[in-house]
């Protein structure tokens, strides 16, 4: 069957990463180049772009003109369309396929080529995932216009939480409203969590079905995953990408009745809706205005680590009391994280009855903050699990999977850490699926629309 180039698009809510692959059906997607615009929400956003796996660009700051994920989008296509150094890509007609990440998939179970019908189901979602789901749909409008000759395809967060047990899955609400209005708990970050569970498998020596996970997805948006025998069994965000634990500009889980005592009028729909996403000011303090940057001032937790260890806290003579206040501020945040993310990984770990293969970190603080995966794991020591501190500090992970805990007897869990990859994920998927090689992509298509 013919070989194609595949773009995969992943639009976070602080950053968009777009990878390129050549892809053959039923094989695994080779890595052309990576490029990917990070700090949306702690401007200036910088570029970095790898190909061939050099670092082309490191971290080049990009200008103001960059509101949000869709202009992101589009300079990084350009960046990939005018690297001359990448033949593979002459032009934009040589994009085949892209594969776009789109957050909220409501029921979907499986991957779906973009059709007029697919894309009008995914707009009525846009409400249920505030921070993504309207962002992802502006990027796929943009390639519909601008790569005319490539199918589209969507894959979804959700999907992988498809799995999660009905009395897991249910709120105790009224059970006709829930059903007719489709309330629920969905999950996200799935595609990673698909990833996190056959890296995780591969490196304990086992099959996907045969793991029990606890994985940790720690990044603009935070959440944490029960894996059972390789499938979602619970995870700590709802029906939106807000239930759980705190993130960047999310509150995490708070008692319900809060946001009637923090503000009036919060029933209200806010001034920032659009004709594409309906937002009240409710969920637009608990979406945009709550989180690292409500505490902190910083949407960056690799400044509120940094900030939380630094000894310029009240032993030293010279540091001002301003040093001091952001100091406490940070610690505040770092342990309030800690105490969240334990609490998730307790409950999981007697819901999956002490079974647990190992714990996983993964996703932007995951990965990059050997701190506080030593204050978590320290934290849960009393379930067996142990970090082994020379391992933890170094500098940076290399490797996909890579142990970070101490290797106890044969039933001691272990920890580890998992550099995911929602892109490949997403290539791999499409590369599988006959469906998005075989149908008429002219059939399929939509075409553009003016109101966009
Ligand atoms: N060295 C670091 N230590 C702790 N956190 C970091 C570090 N570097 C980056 N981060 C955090 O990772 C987050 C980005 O995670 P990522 O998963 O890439 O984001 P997104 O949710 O947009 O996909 C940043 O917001 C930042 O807080
Ligand atoms: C679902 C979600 O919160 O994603 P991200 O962390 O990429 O913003
Ligand atoms: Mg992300």
């Amino acid at each position: 069957m013919k070989k194609k180039i595949a773009l995969s698009v992943n639009a976070g809510s602080s950053s968009v990463k777009v990878s390129v692959y050549d892809v053959e059906f039923g094989q695994a997607p080779v890595q052309l180049a990576e490029a990917q615009i990070s700090g949306l929400t702690s401007p200036p956003p910088t570029l970095k772009y790898v190909r061939d796996g050099k670092t082309v660009i490191k971290a080049k700051e990009v200008d103001d003109n960059i509101e949000g994920q869709r202009d992101a989008f589009s300079l990084l296509l350009e960046t990939l369309v005018e690297d001359e150094d990448l033949p593979q890509i002459k032009s934009k007609e040589d994009i085949g396929i892209v594969c776009h990440r789109i957050v909220h998939g409501g029921d979907y179970s499986k991957p779906q080529l973009i059709s007029n019908e697919t894309y009008e189901h995914l707009e009525n979602l846009n409400d249920l995932a505030p921070l993504h789901n309207a962002n992802s749909l502006g990027i796929v409008q943009l390639c519909i216009r601008a790569l005319p000759t490539a199918n589209n395809v969507a894959c979804f967060d959700s999907q992988f939480h498809s799995t999660i047990p009905e009395h897991i899955r249910t709120y105790p609400i009224n059970r006709d409203i829930a059903r007719s209005n489709k309330l629920r708990k969905y999950g996200f970050h799935g595609i990673s969590y698909a990833f996190i569970t056959r890296s995780a498998a591969e490196f304990l020596g086992k099959e996907p079905d045969e793991v029990n996970i606890i994985a940790l997805h720690l990044g603009s948006g935070a959440s944490a995953c029960a894996i059972k025998n390789g499938k979602s069994w619970d995870t700590s965000m709802g029906l939106t990408p807000l239930a759980g634990l705190p993130g960047a500009t999310r509150s995490g889980s708070v008692d319900p009745s809060l946001v009637f005592h923090y503000a009036s009028d919060v029933g209200k729909l806010s001034p920032a809706s659009t004709s594409d996403l309906h937002i009240s000011r409710a969920e637009e303090i608990l979406n945009k205005e709550s989180g690292w940057k409500a505490l902190t001032g910083t949407t960056d937790f690799g400044k509120i680590t940094s900030s939380a260890f630094s000894s310029s806290s009240s032993s030293s003579s010279s540091s001002s009391d301003d040093d001091d206040d952001d100091h406490e501020v940070m610690k505040l945040a770092f342990d309030l994280f800690v105490d969240r993310i334990c609490g998730f990984i307790g409950s999981y770990y007697v819901s999956l009855r002490g079974k647990v293969d190992a714990l996983v970190f993964a996703g932007g603080i995951g990965e990059k903050s050997p701190q506080l995966r030593a204050a978590v794991v320290d934290q849960i020591s009393c379930l067996g699990f142990q970090i082994d501190d020379e391992v933890n500090n170094k500098n940076e992970i290399r490797n996909v999977v890579e142990e970070v805990g101490k290797k106890g007897g044969l039933d001691e869990p272990r920890v580890l850490v998992v550099q995911t990859d929602e892109q490949f994920e997403m290539a791999r998927a499409c590369a599988e699926d006959a469906e998005f090689w075989s149908k008429e992509k002219d059939k399929m298509m939509m075409t553009w629309r003016d109101d966009k």
